[in-house]
């Protein structure tokens, strides 16, 4: 059994060595010479899956340790009987918490309250879901557009995407890219709803970057000059539309799902699919994959605003800056496309919020909720007082 697997998923050794003899090569050198005589691809988002790459392989089965799948052409799986499985849901949380962290780090920027925004979430599933969840846990009022999901189960809950843009002061983008059929989603976002977005908009995209206009929404930024715009993707990556890139407030290398704990769920998921397509037991868990967490606590007082200690939690364990400015530097460094392409790469690690364990004084007790809002762990000193340091009466 030779399983080829991209270099970019991690664990991939511990894995994947127990199936078969594993190669491993990065994501964008995945051609038909190299499947031809494998049994098994591993593959991330990078990788565009079709008749060209499988024709002539004796593939039996395919996995992407992603969410999307629209890099994979399954007809073409289907039709030469190769098996298929992603990775639903793996890194949401992951997106989830790029979301937050970049709202903040705007509102500081700018100078509002996230707390008096209206959020628009379009696209409501794993990541969209989980985001609507967190926002209203925290008070933030929002509205949700996803016509399938209001098909399926009543309109009740779900808004027209026109009356979400209207409405919004934060309009975030978490749709699958989709190019044919009734709820294609191809430049949603296209040059009319971009030219009718009400001044002082904010449009973020973790997405897929087809699904918005980016020449329409470069023209707006740079023309009036009056919205604002967070871009983790892009159209065309890795060779992205520099000027929009310089436009955007947060411009990152579609790294918003990039934790390591997203990235091992996504292994995983492959490693159960691919073991149980074999016949062949479970042996290794998700918890042996995980390491423990580089900052698993923190204690505050209530010396700090909601605000403050929200965004210092948050930088805590992710502070999207640092991909922001790392764009910026392996851009100037080695060129656009291999700078954007670098960054992932050599993507530093990055944990989930919900590794990280806020204990708090008893003067903060009132950020409890908030925080577990967000995401964090809250403990409290005053319940489990820690070694040496007397709980406060
Ligand atoms: N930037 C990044 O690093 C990441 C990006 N993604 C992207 O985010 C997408 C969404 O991820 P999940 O929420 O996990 O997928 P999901 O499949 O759980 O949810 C997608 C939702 O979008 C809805 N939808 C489909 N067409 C729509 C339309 N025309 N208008 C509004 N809503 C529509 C669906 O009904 C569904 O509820 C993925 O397909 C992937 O392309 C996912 C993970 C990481
Ligand atoms: O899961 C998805 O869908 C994503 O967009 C991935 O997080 C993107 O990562 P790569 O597959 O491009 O490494």
């Amino acid at each position: 059994m030779r399983i080829v697997v991209d270099a970019n998923v991690p664990a991939a050794m511990e894995c994947f060595a127990p199936l078969g003899e594993v190669i491993r090569v990065p994501g964008r050198e995945i051609d038909a010479a190299t499947v031809r005589e494998a049994d098994a691809l591993v593959v991330r988002s990078i990788t565009r899956v079709d008749e060209a790459l499988v024709a002539g392989s004796r593939l039996r089965f395919v996995g992407t340790c992603t969410i999307g799948t629209d890099h994979v052409d399954r007809d073409a799986l289907g039709t030469r009987g190769i098996g298929f499985a992603s990775a639903p849901g793996c890194n949401a949380e992951a997106v989830v918490d790029y979301v937050l962290v970049s709202l903040a780090t705007l509102a500081e920027r700018q100078g509002f309250r996230l707390a008096e925004r209206r959020i628009g979430v379009v696209g409501a599933g794993n990541v969209g879901g989980r985001l609507l969840a967190r926002l209203e846990a925290l008070g933030i009022e929002t509205l949700a557009c996803d016509p399938p999901r209001a098909e399926a189960e009543g309109a009740e809950g779900f808004v027209e995407l026109d009356a979400l843009i209207e409405a919004c002061d934060v309009i975030c983008l978490h749709t699958p890219l989709v190019r044919e059929g009734p709820h294609a989603t191809h430049h949603l976002l296209d040059a009319r709803r971009i030219d009718e977005l009400v001044p002082g908009t904010v449009v973020l995209n973790a997405g897929r970057g087809d699904c918005l206009d980016g020449q329409a929404l470069r023209d707006r930024l740079s023309g009036r000059g009056d919205i604002s715009a967070v871009l983790d993707v892009w159209e065309g990556e890795p060779a992205i539309d520099a000027a929009l890139r310089d436009l955007a407030e947060l411009a990152t290398p579609h790294i918003a799902g990039y934790s390591l704990d997203g990235k091992l769920r996504g292994t995983h998921a492959i490693y159960r699919a691919l073991a149980h397509r074999l016949g062949l037991p479970v042996r290794l868990s998700l918890e042996d994959l995980a390491p423990a967490p580089p900052l698993p606590s923190l204690s505050l007082d209530g010396g700090l605003t909601l605000e403050e200690a929200l965004r210092l939690c948050m930088r805590a364990v992710y502070d999207v800056r640092r991909d922001h400015d790392a764009l910026w530097l392996h851009s100037r460094r080695q060129g656009l496309a291999a700078g954007f392409d670098a960054c992932r790469a050599q993507y530093p690690l990055r944990r989930e919020f919900s590794t990280l364990t806020v204990d708090l004084r008893p003067d903060a007790e009132s950020l409890a909720e908030p925080l577990a809002a967000a995401g964090f762990r809250v403990g409290s000193e005053l319940q489990a007082p820690s070694a040496g340091r007397p709980a406060v009466r």
